[in-house]
């Protein structure tokens, strides 16, 4: 069985979780207060400058060269998205700033930048899989299941519910499985923990969200 179908199996009950979530299910009927949205965004902001920046490590630590370009460009992408936020999604929202890294999102970042730092770069090629796919099948799922129209989160929907989204995927979930078959038992199984951990991040930081999970103190 390939690395991508046995690690998509050991999350298939955390992506389960992540379709039911509240703020899942408001986003694609339209109803998701504005404050949350805001709250995500601003979130999501330094997600993808620190996901950019993960993948810039990623790529100049790829063994083949043709992975190196294309981490060097998915980073370039990553960081197109955020500008993209920035120029137009927080003035579209009302959002004036991106305010502090809260929480789940300090978390995010920290384990993506220290797992392609300090990890064997396959298990850090396995960690940021799930910001690429979990994305792409939940904006899938949104498109499909869709109620009404006029939904004001309709942008962000299309971003990942795309063509050209899913064949970023496709690359990085093909990359995977080339260099999980040069791996030891005990080197994938690292590689499905990281790709677990980021797996449930996901769920969090969209949780967090929902909740505006801020620092206590
Ligand atoms: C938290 C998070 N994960 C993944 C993506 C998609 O790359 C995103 N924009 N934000
Ligand atoms: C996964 C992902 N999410 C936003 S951009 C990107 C990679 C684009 O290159």
């Amino acid at each position: 069985m390939k690395w991508t179908d046995k690690s998509w199996k050991s999350i298939e009950t955390i992506y389960q979780k992540i379709i039911e979530m509240h703020f899942i299910k408001e986003l694609q009927n339209g109803t998701l207060p504005l404050e949350k949205f805001q709250f995500y965004m601003g979130q999501d902001s330094y997600y993808l400058e620190n996901f950019a920046r993960s993948l810039a490590l990623i790529g100049a630590r790829a063994e083949r060269i043709d992975h190196s370009l294309d981490f060097i460009r998915f980073a370039e992408g990553a960081i197109v998205v955020e500008k993209a936020l920035h120029d137009s999604y927080f003035q579209e929202f009302g959002l004036v700033n991106r305010g502090n890294i809260e929480p789940t999102t300090h978390h995010y970042i920290n384990f993506l930048k220290s797992t392609s730092a300090l990890d064997q770069v396959e298990v850090a090629m396995a960690a940021v899989l799930p910001c690429f796919w979990i994305y792409q099948e939940v904006g899938d799922y949104i498109y499909k299941n869709q109620l009404k129209e006029n939904n004001p989160y309709q942008k962000w929907i299309d971003t990942y519910a795309g063509e050209e989204f899913e064949t970023l995927v496709i690359k990085a979930k093909e990359i995977c499985d080339l260099v999980a078959e040069n791996c030891t038992e005990i080197q994938q199984q690292k590689m499905t923990d990281a790709f677990v951990a980021a797996s449930k991040l996901e769920f969090m930081f969209w949780d967090s969200a929902y909740r505006l999970k801020y620092w206590e103190v």
